[in-house]
């Protein structure tokens, strides 16, 4: 058996003070090689802190990170050379066109071609011929993410990569991160919503008040994961032959549709089911949100940002 691959990002104890308000109060945080891993919190929560510590954009007031293998703080130059990195907040007030921007950048990355430009611009619909300075939210977004992604970094680090970005470009940008995942390379991810990762995401961790108080992996979440079923057959069924199977419980059957609700993997009812003709099938999607939080903080203070204790 081969050892594990070292992680690609750990904090340990991490804090951070900014003057007498802290912002983070010991984070342990682990990013395995290769995996997708979502950092959800609300806004004030300390993700932006957390992500700017880890490319030594600010310091950190205590305890330890490592990114590649590299201390930030004293490695900082080569860690933002090696990670793609998204910033919440782009400030680019270039007057060239994007295109000229992103050539620029790449050439300080070692090169990237033309066409990888082009392609991902393309992807994301972005006109490369304005001007970085004049482009709304959403195109300096795009600007941002071409520029993480162009020269296939082993580890991207994407502060709320998906904001501003409409709903059909969201996908687009999860593929990209899917084919990332697919190169064997690694992407941290902030989000304040569940939703816009739990798709892509390996595991998630939630950040709040600058303390982790949730770390997951996304497919046992799934399988933890209630839903709603409704069955309707082709003549009546007997209730009997609907309960005690495994996963499934709070039975109702009317006539010719059983409702119930199952929790994790669907396999029993769906035998069951089949000894009939089934006319219609629906399943209503598992909300992972409330499951995240829930379980974790009895679904309530779901936000806000703290003072220091
Ligand atoms: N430069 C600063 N000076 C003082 N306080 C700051 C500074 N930057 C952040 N904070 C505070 O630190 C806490 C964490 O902020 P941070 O920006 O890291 O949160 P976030 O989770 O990234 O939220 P958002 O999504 O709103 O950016 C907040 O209470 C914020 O007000």
């Amino acid at each position: 058996m081969t050892a594990a691959p070292p992680p690609v990002i750990t904090t340990r104890a991490l804090t951070k003070n900014y003057g007498r308000t802290r912002a983070l109060f010991g984070l342990d945080l682990e990013v395995r090689a290769g995996e997708v891993f979502g950092f959800l919190g609300p806004n004030g929560a300390g993700k932006s802190t957390t992500i700017r510590i880890l490319l030594d954009l600010i310091r950190r007031s205590g305890g330890e990170a490592r990114v590649l293998g590299l201390d930030p703080r004293a490695d900082g130059v080569r860690v933002r050379r090696e990670v793609g990195y998204l910033p919440g907040e782009l400030t680019v007030a270039s007057r060239r066109p994007a295109r000229e921007l992103l050539a620029y950048l790449g050439d300080l990355r070692g090169g990237v071609s033309p066409a990888r430009i082009g392609e991902l611009a393309d992807r994301l619909g972005l006109d490369l011929s304005r001007p970085v300075r004049g482009l709304s939210k959403g195109n300096k977004q795009k600007v941002g993410l071409v520029q993480a992604f162009m020269h296939r970094p082993r580890l991207l680090v994407l502060d709320e990569p998906t904001s501003g970005l409409d709903p059909l470009l969201q996908q687009e940008f999860l593929e990209m991160v899917r084919e990332t995942r697919a190169d064997g390379r690694t992407v941290f991810m902030s989000s304040h919503v569940l939703g816009e990762v739990q798709d892509v995401a390996d595991r998630a961790a939630v950040i709040r008040r600058g303390r982790i108080v949730a770390t997951e992996d996304m497919d046992a979440l799934r399988e933890r994961a209630s839903r709603q079923v409704r069955i309707r057959f082709a003549a009546p069924v007997d209730a009997a032959g609907f309960t005690g199977l495994e996963n499934v419980r709070d039975v109702d059957v009317s006539g010719d549709t059983v409702s119930c609700v199952v929790d994790g993997s669907p396999d029993a009812l769906v035998k069951r089911a089949a000894r009939h003709t089934v006319l219609e099938f629906d399943s209503a999607e598992p909300d992972l949100e409330d499951l995240f939080f829930t379980h974790y903080n009895n679904g309530t203070d779901r936000e806000g940002p703290s003072d220091a204790e």
